[in-house]
């Protein structure tokens, strides 16, 4: 035991910052209310003096705290190993634990944080529980309040630390097993454990352990808060409590979203209440060890990378509101400066408003993936994690010395009934005595005989009520659990001193329905099974119960569900404030048609006869007291004020209408039974007693109501109704904060409404335009044959167009080539004639000037005779130059003519120059029209293409075949 007492955390934070405290809020969600339960459903003198006003378990009057020291919030990081996902997707490492307190970044190694302890990818979770959980669950034990819980994204492992599965048990079942060691290790003190188990889904608390518990409501009053009607059991073994979660587990909502095919789509609270106090005779007037261990099990936020939809996306923002809630919360506790802390913003910072303001010491593991792909969101819990180091806290032992702690309240109740019993012993031997008198014998005979015949009837009366009180001890006993090892001096001095063990082993576990991890059997739980073997030898008939009963306990779990209604499950309450309900264990022992004799494997019970036949008559007198209770509340053994009476009928027709929930769901799954296996007589014979069972407490509720408005017509005093009014005031108060919650709920769901129409909108107009898209393509690929044919011939048609286009373009060419030839040929001829003309043109002015000066000499020469002789020797000398000149050239006359036929060919020259020129002109004009029409014909064959072009492609959109069948007057070869 003193090795579970030390490791207290370390303050490894930096920064220490005073929490933001408020006096008053200092009790747990359940545990503040002091819970009235009688395990028979009916109140004693000891519980009904309570019930009338509530108590708190931390309030100033009711502890003393010893010692508070200050410590921080336990922070651990663990990171789990790369998903097979992760490695496929080929993802780097990005986060690492570099030592055994810091956790570097992998990229950037001055990133690094340091916590309580980092624990790789291959640490197991029963070191993670060793280093970061044992140390508050020891705590709890000693009655100091501690809360662990398990942050990070989803698919970080959060769920595989906190549950776990077989090959590798969690937080929860290893903190369970725990306690019950623990009691193990502690023979002088006596404990009583309880448990609840709710979920958070969607901003609702709903129960469970309870079906019908749905949409459970926070209340808060001066104290703190807590959950009303939360349904409470008190567990007394491992397996019981690992039972329970098995069921809860059950109605849990989990979902398959892109990163995890189980996703926890809730934050759950698996609440494990204890009370302990000194254990022997001398324990009265000594106060008793009270707390709360919280084990949470978070819903993963998620981040925008997960495409969810619909209901995933819904359970997404509000997973992540409220763990956004939990963030702020933290911060603001570490920040000092802040009063106002928003716990209540989300039902999970209420719910945790008491841990989280520092009273009771708090583990928070952190799990992580290293892989890059989720490398912010690892930093983002790292960073809430570094943040979180730095809450303050101040655990304190709650020891309450108020008579009225559950465990008291046993105790006292096993006492009064001893004395009871006591007395009424004493009244069965003490017989009247009787005169003898002479005068009036025959009077004294008939008193005799009355007096015989009243003796006789007392004597009966007593006897039952005996049995009735011994039973109710056995009863009371036995929900107090105790170390095997604590002296074997019993209540009842004439009995075996027989004390309960409490350990689990693999038959215990083997059986657990657990939809999705099969919770706990690891090294130590064989161990613990070999224990539990080698002290079943001491009792032949137990250890041959269970060797011959192969699957005892899960026939035993199968049948309890089926028997559900006919167990030893009898819840009784408290109203006093909140009407939370505890019911007292549905045990195996409880089924005496199903379950073998010994069905606890590691208890020995403290009672007088045989463990099972016990049980068996304890299921019986339970069942039977508890109907005759129903219908007359006001036994021998009760005195209770009206308010209280009408208090205990609404809580016992609670209850009864818990347990018609329960065997209506036991029904259902026996007709699910009965109809796969028709033939099993069994099952019809256990659905028909489930079925009278229903009716027997149908009438039972109803019966319970007129009595409750008849007591509360009669009943109700003044100060009843101002009570009456007071309470439906704050409940009112309460339904309008509410209200105003969900309305703020309503706005921001509003708004994402609206975005979600505009986006809705965009998609339609996309749709539209998409349809538009699609019947074209189909208008396309409708089109029928006939027409495709026409569009066929008018493309061979247009071919052939083209085709003649481009023959006359080709002779175009040719042509205009030729004419182009010609051109230059009529130039050069052009360009001669010019240069002949001008030699022509040089010689006929040289003629003419000759010309000119023969007549000028001619003329000379007749004008004198001297001149004549002279003229005649001119004539003569010109004679002689004639002559001389007719011997040296051509005549006047001569060159008249040459001058003549030159001047023709001068001007037959210019005719053919200008002949020349026009057809110049003329070739010019046409090698100019036939370039017109070589455009002309270019931008029609352009235009061709562009048009065969585009009825390929509209052809190219349907099927190959057609494309092949139909397209082929398209083909690119054939066309060109
Ligand atoms: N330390 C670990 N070692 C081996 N496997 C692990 C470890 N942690 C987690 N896993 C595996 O990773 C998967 C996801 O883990 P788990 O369901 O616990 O994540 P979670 O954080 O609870 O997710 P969610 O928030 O979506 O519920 C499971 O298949 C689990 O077995």
């Amino acid at each position: 035991m003193a090795s579970r007492q030390g490791s207290k955390s370390k303050n490894l934070g930096s920064v220490t910052t005073k929490v933001a405290k408020s006096p008053s809020s200092s009790t747990t969600s359940s545990s503040k209310q002091y819970l009235e339960t009688s395990i028979d459903g009916q109140s004693s003198p000891a519980s009904s003096s309570a019930r009338s006003k509530p108590q708190y378990f931390y309030s100033d009057n009711l502890h003393i705290d010893v010692e508070r020291s200050k410590e921080n919030v336990t922070v651990t990081v663990r990171f789990r190993p790369l998903s097979p996902r992760e490695i496929r997707q080929g993802e780097d490492i990005a986060w690492y634990a570099d030592g055994e307190t810091i956790v570097r970044n992998e990229h950037n190694p001055t990133t690094a944080y340091a916590y309580d302890r980092v624990f790789g990818p291959t640490t197991t979770t029963r070191h993670v529980y060793d280093i970061a959980a044992q140390h508050i669950v020891s705590g709890a034990m000693e009655g100091v309040n501690g809360t662990i819980f398990a942050y990070g994204v989803t698919s970080s492992g959060k769920t595989h630390t906190m549950h776990g599965d077989q090959r590798s048990p969690g937080i929860i079942p290893l903190a369970v097993k725990d306690a019950f060691s623990i009691i193990q290790e502690t023979p002088n003190r006596e404990f009583l454990l309880r448990v609840s188990y709710l979920e958070i889904y969607n901003e609702v608390v709903n129960d469970l352990l309870n079906p019908a518990g749905q949409n459970l409501r926070i209340r808060e009053d001066d104290q703190g808060t807590f959950v009303e009607g939360i349904k409470e059991e008190v567990v007394l073994s491992p397996a019981h409590a690992l039972s329970l979660i098995a069921a809860g587990e059950e109605h849990r909502h989990v979902g398959s979203t892109n990163f995890n095919l189980l996703s926890s789509r809730s934050h759950t609270i698996f609440t494990l209440t204890i009370e302990s106090s000194a254990f022997g005779e001398s324990s009265e007037g000594e106060a008793v060890n009270l707390s709360q261990l919280n084990l949470i099990d978070l819903a993963g936020s998620e981040s925008s990378k997960a495409e969810t939809t619909g209901i995933r996306r819904k359970e997404g923002s509000y997973i992540n509101k409220s763990l956004l809630t939990l963030g702020t919360v933290i911060s603001k506790l570490t920040d000092g400066r802040t009063n106002h802390i928003p716990y209540r913003d989300s039902k999970l910072t209420r719910l945790l408003q008491s841990s989280l303001s520092g009273h009771g010491r708090v583990s928070l593991i952190c799990t992580v993936t290293p892989a890059s792909s989720s490398l912010e969101e690892t930093h983002n819990t790292l960073k809430f994690a570094h943040r979180a180091k730095h809450v303050e806290i101040q655990a304190a032992q709650n020891k309450i010395i108020d008579e009225k702690s559950l465990i008291k309240k046993y105790q006292n109740e096993i006492r009064c009934l001893k004395e009871e019993l006591d007395r009424l012993k004493t009244g069965i031997m003490t017989v009247p005595q009787l005169r003898d008198s002479e005068d009036n014998l025959v009077l004294l005979k008939q008193k005799l005989e009355d007096g015989q015949f009243k003796l006789q009837s007392r004597l009966e009366q007593e006897e039952e009520a005996k049995a009735a009180l011994l039973g109710r001890i056995q009863r009371l006993t036995k929900l107090i659990l105790v170390s095997t090892k604590a002296s074997q001096s019993s209540r009842f001095p004439h009995r075996p001193g027989l004390r309960r063990r409490h350990s689990f082993g693999e038959e215990e576990l083997a059986y657990l329905p657990y939809k999705r991890r099969d919770l706990i059997l690891d090294d130590e739980n064989i161990d613990l099974y070999a224990s539990v073997e080698s002290n079943s030898e001491a009792n032949d008939d137990t250890v041959k119960g269970k060797k011959t009963r192969k699957h005892g306990l899960l026939n035993w779990l199968k049948l309890r569900k089926r028997d559900s209604g006919l167990g030893t499950s009898t819840n009784t309450s408290d109203k006093s404030r909140g009407m939370k309900s505890t019911s007292i264990p549905s045990t195996p022992q409880a089924d005496q048609n199903n379950v073998p004799s010994e069905s606890r494997l590691s208890l020995s019970l403290q009672t007088e006869s045989s463990p099972s036949a016990d049980l068996l008559s304890d299921a019986k007198e339970e069942k039977e007291t508890r109907e005759e209770n129903i219908f007359d509340p006001e036994t021998p053994l009760t005195s209770i004020k009206s308010s209280d009476q009408i208090d205990l009928l609404r809580e016992q027709q609670k209850i009864l209408s818990g347990e018609v929930a329960l065997h209506s769901s036991a029904l259902k799954r026996l007709s699910d039974e009965a109809a796969r296996s028709p033939q099993e007589d069994q099952i019809h014979f256990d659905m028909k007693r489930l079925k009278d069972d229903i009716n027997a407490k149908n009438q039972q509720i109803a019966y319970l109501e007129k009595k409750i408005t008849e007591a509360s017509s009669n009943n109700m005093t003044d100060l009843e109704i101002m009570q009456e009014i007071d309470e439906l005031t704050a409940q009112l108060n309460e339904k309008s904060f509410e209200l105003e919650v969900k309305a703020a709920d309503n706005r921001i769901i509003q708004e994402q409404l609206d975005q979600r129409i505009s986006e809705c909108e965009d998609l339609q107009e996309t749709v539209a335009a998409l349809k538009q898209q699609l019947a074209d393509t189909l208008e396309l690929r409708n089109v029928p044959k006939d027409v495709r044919l026409a569009q066929a011939t008018e493309v061979d048609d247009l071919k052939h167009k083209l085709a003649e286009l481009t023959e006359s373009k080709e002779q175009l060419e040719l042509r205009n080539q030729k004419l182009a030839e010609e051109s230059t040929y009529a130039k050069g001829l052009a360009s001669a004639a010019a240069v002949e003309l001008k030699a022509l043109s040089e010689e006929v002015a040289k003629l003419m000037n000759e010309n000119e000066r023969l007549v000028s000499e001619l003329a000379a020469s007749k004008s004198s005779p001297s001149q004549r002789k002279s003229t005649v020797g001119v004539r003569n000398g010109r004679r002689d130059v004639v002559s001389k000149r007719t011997d040296i050239g051509p005549s006047a006359a001569e060159l008249k003519r040459e001058l003549a036929i030159s001047k023709e060919r001068e001007l037959s020259y210019e005719a053919a120059l200008l002949e020349k020129e026009h057809r110049e002109a003329e070739l010019q004009r046409k090698v100019e029209e036939s370039r017109q029409r070589d455009a002309y014909l270019e931008n029609e064959l352009a235009n061709m293409w562009v048009l065969v072009a585009k009825l390929k492609k509209s052809h190219g959109n349907d099927s190959d075949e057609y494309s092949t069948r139909d397209t082929q007057p398209f083909d690119d070869e054939r066309l060109i």
